[in-house]
């Protein structure tokens, strides 16, 4: 008998589309996520981010395309992938008539483990509160009531939309936590977010979707080299103004993107570790000379409300 190797990746979406009448929430999407790995998928309101959970989750099928979990199709397999997820959906609003331990009961039972639920309330920061009626609880606390419904059985996969949005300070950071730890005991996490920030911290790798298509893919560390390197230089000329010779003389360096004046400052932007020292010896060498300058990088909230904008827009 033949060995098969475990599929190693956790997600998969191929050439996935997916319509709503005349409107195309995903388009084409390729997409993998490997087993272990904690992924940001990013993009603003109306991106694709809730469809592409959806068609995850099985709440909705592909228009075209194919979608598969640890290799499984989750229309065919249904129970073999909904047994080794977990999922905090975007719209999770609680039975108003259970407790939040009642809730934290019936998924123990539907996955049949046997969960130390206080073990769970405690971690998501419900315990005192867990012999209330659910349907009272604050946004904060139905969402982390949900992220303990997502853990009690003990997936191999999280599937969160927009955990952290919503949430108070001492929410967000115990939600992070949570997701760390988790990634840390070998979870694979896809958590969906329209907020870098909050996600930026956590993730090995994000992607950006708008408009149903990913605009671009990469680790965080790749980003932030990409982005350490891009950056802005902004010169007070001693004498003005920056003749147009001047300034097409710093667009030919090597790296300059752009060199514009405001004032008596020219803005040069640029890529490259070594490009700022030309510029400056370009511009100290011209007949404006040089007063002061100072150096602005872009930060990655930067880099990806570009990523967005640029794309459409
Ligand atoms: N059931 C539906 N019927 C019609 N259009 C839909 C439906 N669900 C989603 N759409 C449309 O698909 C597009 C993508 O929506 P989706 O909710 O997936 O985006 P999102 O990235 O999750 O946005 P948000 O961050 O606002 O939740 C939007 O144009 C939306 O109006």
């Amino acid at each position: 008998m033949t060995h098969q190797p475990p599929n190693p990746h956790a997600i998969d979406l191929d050439a996935v589309t997916r319509t709503f009448g005349d409107v195309t929430a995903v388009a084409d999407l390729d997409l993998t996520v490997r087993r272990g790995e904690l992924y940001g998928f990013l993009g603003p309101n109306g991106a694709g981010k809730t469809t592409t959970i959806g068609l995850l989750l099985n709440f909705l099928q592909p228009t075209r395309g194919n979608v598969r979990l640890f290799g499984h199709d989750p229309r065919d397999e249904e129970v073999a992938v909904k047994t080794r997820t977990g999922a905090l959906p975007q719209g999770f609003t609680p039975y108003s008539r259970l407790t939040g331990r009642e809730h934290l009961e019936f998924v123990r039972s539907v996955y049949g483990v046997d969960a130390d639920l206080d073990r769970f309330l405690k971690r998501v920061g419900l315990l005192e509160a867990a012999d209330r009626n659910a349907g009272a609880y604050s946004h904060g606390m139905t969402r982390r009531l949900g992220l303990a419904m997502a853990l009690v059985g003990s997936p191999d996969l999280l599937i969160l939309d927009e955990p952290i949005a919503g949430l108070d300070p001492e929410g967000a950071r115990r939600v992070r936590e949570i997701i760390r730890e988790e990634n840390e005991r070998g979870v694979t996490v896809f958590v969906s977010s329209h907020q870098l920030t909050h996600v930026e911290a956590l993730c090995d790798r994000v992607g950006i979707l708008k408009d149903g298509r990913l605009l671009m893919q990469s680790s965080i560390a790749d980003l932030r080299a990409e982005l350490d390197s891009a950056s802005s230089l902004i010169v007070t000329v001693e004498t003005k103004p920056v003749p147009s010779s001047v300034r097409a003389r710093v667009r030919a360096v090597d790296g300059v993107q752009d060199a514009r004046t405001t004032g008596e400052k020219l803005i040069v932007d640029y890529s490259g570790p070594d490009t700022h020292a030309e510029i400056i010896s370009e511009l100290a060498e011209s007949e404006c000379g040089i007063a002061d300058f100072e150096i602005e990088r872009a930060s990655l909230e930067d880099a990806f409300a570009a990523a967005i904008d640029s794309n459409g827009n």
